[in-house]
């Protein structure tokens, strides 16, 4: 079912009712109230806008239309709608359209539905399909058919339903990365909207004294929470150490680069989603915290935590030995080199660039940090921190890499219940492997696991029998050396490499 959303026209509905048999239709009076609707159901959960293909049919509005909402933002041609949408929802499959190329575009989304039939066909259409996105850039200012439709099959490269590909993704980055400013997206969305507003908390724990005590611990269980709740985390977590460093932002802005990030991270990931990036962020900021003797300026501190909550942004729920074989399009313009982690940089710059872009001014520590998380680096960062102190690598860099496997170093119910999350995301990559070695991706049904992590550990290891072993491996292999070498250099880092001794004591008994 897709669902069409008609925008600041209500009788659209009447004069194409006919093309709309079958969908779910949604009213909307303004720019404004559409974009409310996308934040809250995404926040929600009600709606990734990941799983389908989803229809904005948009009216040109009137020269002299006077506006109730933003005038600024009611006045906006389709294709600037096209996209401040593309812009601020880069993972949504959201097309947007003037009411004369409905039947166009719905014939579209009906070819491309196979690309989203199942988590398996959506996984492989980001990573594999060559759709690189409208090929002219979009300044934001031409008409309304500035995307040339083309009336080739979905699967290949020009199915231009806005189907999101990595390569559509980093092709409009690239595009906007060398043009003069387009639309003034952010200014426009920050002025009409007050996002304090979409960040619906429990009541029970409205006062940020709640949530304050929650991130100020190594006890942190993102698992536990609520998008709303993580995005409230980490607007504590950036508010304060922004403030510490003297970078200003203000809330709405803040709350708008947080909502724009979560956007841009696949929800429906099973480890690699926003939720991981926001508990590396509030490790990093704890390890900061731990080692802040260490730091001569706040402003290292912030960018490490900036860093860390974008730095798997976009990532497909695979790894980067399925983005190298088959060969995707995004490993050919890595040359298969660090692919995953120069993708989250340069997808993250981008993001930063229109949202925040004081913190480029240390563009090199952004990207340092975050390509320090390729654990094909790993033994490099491990030798060189035994290699003594004139040898140890960026301490900014090895925070961000043990926060990035510190889920192992959590207390043990929480080590457990990202164990099974990343467990899940194993299989699926498994599930790929054997789809593309059978010639079989788009068509295969992998069954999601979305079924709630059962609550003690016990079911859990009935339910994963494979998680001690996996886990084991996973210590003795990468965490064991990254922790005890950390311990060496800083003793204030020890409790990581106890943590970790006691959780890897605990799956040895398991594994008996
Ligand atoms: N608890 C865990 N068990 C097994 N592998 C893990 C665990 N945590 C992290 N990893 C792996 O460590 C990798 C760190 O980099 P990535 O986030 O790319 O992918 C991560 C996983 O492949």
């Amino acid at each position: 079912m897709r669902t069409v959303f008609a925008v600041n026209k209500p009788e659209l509905c009447h004069e194409l009712f006919e093309h709309f048999a079958g969908c779910n239709v949604v009213h909307l009076s303004s720019v404004s109230e559409l974009l409310v609707y996308l934040y809250a159901h995404r926040l929600s959960g009600e709606d990734t806008f990941e799983r389908t293909l989803s229809l904005v049919v948009h009216q040109q509005p009137q020269r002299d239309s006077q506006s109730s909402s933003d005038p600024e933002l009611e006045s906006i041609t389709t294709a600037e709608l096209a996209y401040l949408v593309q812009k601020q929802f880069p993972c949504f499959s959201l097309s947007v359209t003037a009411p004369a190329e409905v039947p166009k575009a719905l014939k579209h989304l009906r070819e491309c539905a196979s690309l989203y039939a199942s988590r398996l066909a959506r996984v492989s259409t980001w990573m594999y399909n060559n759709y690189e996105g409208c090929k002219k850039p979009f300044t934001g200012h031409e008409t309304h058919n500035a995307c040339q439709q083309d009336e080739t099959t979905p699967n290949s490269s020009s199915c231009s339903a806005n189907v999101y590909t990595m390569l559509s993704h980093l092709t409009r980055v690239r595009n906007n990365s060398h043009q003069s400013a387009g639309l003034p997206c952010t200014k426009l969305i920050s002025t009409a909207l007050n996002l304090r507003d979409l960040i619906i908390l429990p009541k029970d724990k409205v006062s940020s004294d709640h949530y304050w005590k929650l991130i100020s611990t190594w006890d942190f269980c993102a698992m536990s929470l609520s998008t709303s709740e993580l995005i409230w985390c980490s607007y504590l977590i950036l508010k304060k150490v922004a403030h510490d460093a003297n970078f200003h932002i203000s809330d709405n802005d803040l709350f708008l680069f947080l909502l724009s990030l979560e956007a841009s991270y696949h929800q429906g990931n099973k480890f690699h989603s926003f939720r991981h990036a926001v508990d590396v962020m509030q490790a990093t900021w704890q390890l900061c915290c731990h080692l802040k003797s260490h730091f001569e300026k706040n402003s290292s501190i912030l960018v490490v935590c900036v860093a860390a909550i974008g730095h798997d942004v976009g990532h497909p729920g695979t790894n980067n030995a399925l983005m190298c074989d088959p060969i995707s399009p995004v490993a050919k313009l890595y040359n298969k080199a660090s692919v995953l982690e120069n993708f989250h940089t340069e997808i993250f710059s981008d993001l930063l660039q229109e949202h925040w872009p004081q913190i480029l001014q240390q563009k090199t520590i952004l990207s340092d940090t975050i390509l320090a998380t390729d654990m094909a680096l790993h033994s490099q960062y491990v030798q060189l921190m035994d290699a003594g102190p004139s040898k140890l690598p960026s301490l900014l860099s090895l925070i961000l890499k043990a926060a990035d496997i510190s889920n192992v170093t959590r207390p043990l119910h929480i080590s457990t219940n990202w164990a099974v999350l990343i467990t899940c995301e194993f299989s699926e990559c498994a599930a790929l492997l054997k789809s593309i070695q059978n010639n079989d991706i788009y068509g295969h049904k992998v069954t999601d696991c979305d079924e709630p992590i059962p609550d003690c550990i016990e079911s859990i290891l009935i339910k994963y029998p494979s998680i001690p072993k996996g886990q084991l491996l996973f210590i003795n292999a990468f965490a064991e050396s990254l922790f005890a070498g950390l311990a060496e250099c800083f003793q204030e880092l020890r409790f990581l490499h106890n943590n970790v001794q006691a959780n890897k004591k605990f799956w040895e008994g398991k594994c008996k």
